[in-house]
């Protein structure tokens, strides 16, 4: 786990990187990151071809599904890392939450250890079997994800997610929830807005698919959106996602 020791920089509404508006300023172990930030996830053959794209479109980081390219995933990271001057997440997902790696878990996280020399952040999932001893083997700032596509914990429930990801040593936590009702989306934007510690949270589903620009207004640091094929149920093209951030961020708040 990385010590970032690194504090947080509260932005300021109408602060902007780049012409964008940032609300906050991650520094992770010597990355800079201006939240809200539009992440792409890269999959399929053309991952390559994206990540050349992704700036263009909007992106702020890449996303490298190692589960969900063709052939050697450590020569696609590579590959991605000449492509784009982009923050670059490696992320290897195991079946139970949404991914394609079919293989061990000993296999999967020696996998993501070797990509991680070619990548900023890493993605392990809170429940995953080799999650200690990805985190002891990366020294890179960690996402600490939490994926449920059939629905989602009560809040009291996410909120304890939470704290594990947390006391489990997360740079940036991250669930991406199935919400079945407004009234739940309603409460996991609560919930955004109370955590202040970073917390990327994604609605996955037709109602809860608003969230992915809607809940950085309220303090989600990072919304995953795609370029190639979508990777998540109401994820939302990277270009039109910057769109809606850009157009919904507010100056003050
Ligand atoms: O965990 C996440 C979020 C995600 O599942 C989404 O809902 O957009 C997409 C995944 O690629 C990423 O690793």
């Amino acid at each position: 786990m990385v010590e970032t020791g690194e504090p947080e920089l509260e932005g300021k509404g109408d602060e902007r990187s780049g012409g964008r508006r940032s609300y906050r300023t991650l520094l992770l172990d010597g990355l800079r990151i201006e939240a809200p930030a539009v992440v792409a996830v890269l999959s399929g053959p053309a991952a390559e071809r994206d990540a050349s794209a992704a700036e263009g479109l909007g992106a702020d980081l890449v996303e490298v599904r190692l589960d969900l390219v063709p052939g050697d995933p450590i020569g696609v990271i590579r590959r991605v890392r000449e492509a784009t001057q982009l923050p670059i997440i490696a992320t290897n997902r195991i079946a139970e939450e949404g991914g394609a790696f079919r293989g061990g878990e000993g296999e999967r996280i020696q996998i993501l250890a070797e990509a991680s020399a070619w990548a900023d952040l890493v993605d392990v999932e809170l429940l995953a079997g080799g999650r200690d001893r990805l985190m002891e083997a990366v020294g890179r700032p960690l996402i600490i994800s939490y994926h449920d596509f059939g629905g989602m914990p009560s809040l009291e429930g996410t909120r304890s997610i939470l704290a594990e990801i947390f006391d489990a040593g997360a740079d940036i936590a991250k669930v991406a929830l199935t919400p079945p009702t407004l009234k739940d989306c309603l409460g996991l934007l609560q919930l955004v807005h109370e955590t202040e510690r970073p917390l990327s949270l994604m609605g996955m589903g037709d109602l809860g698919k608003h969230l992915r620009a809607v809940a950085p207004v309220y303090g989600s640091v990072l919304t995953y959106g795609h370029i190639g094929a979508a990777t998540a149920p109401g994820q939302i093209p990277v270009k039109a996602l910057r769109e809606l951030l850009d157009a919904l961020l507010a100056e003050g708040r």
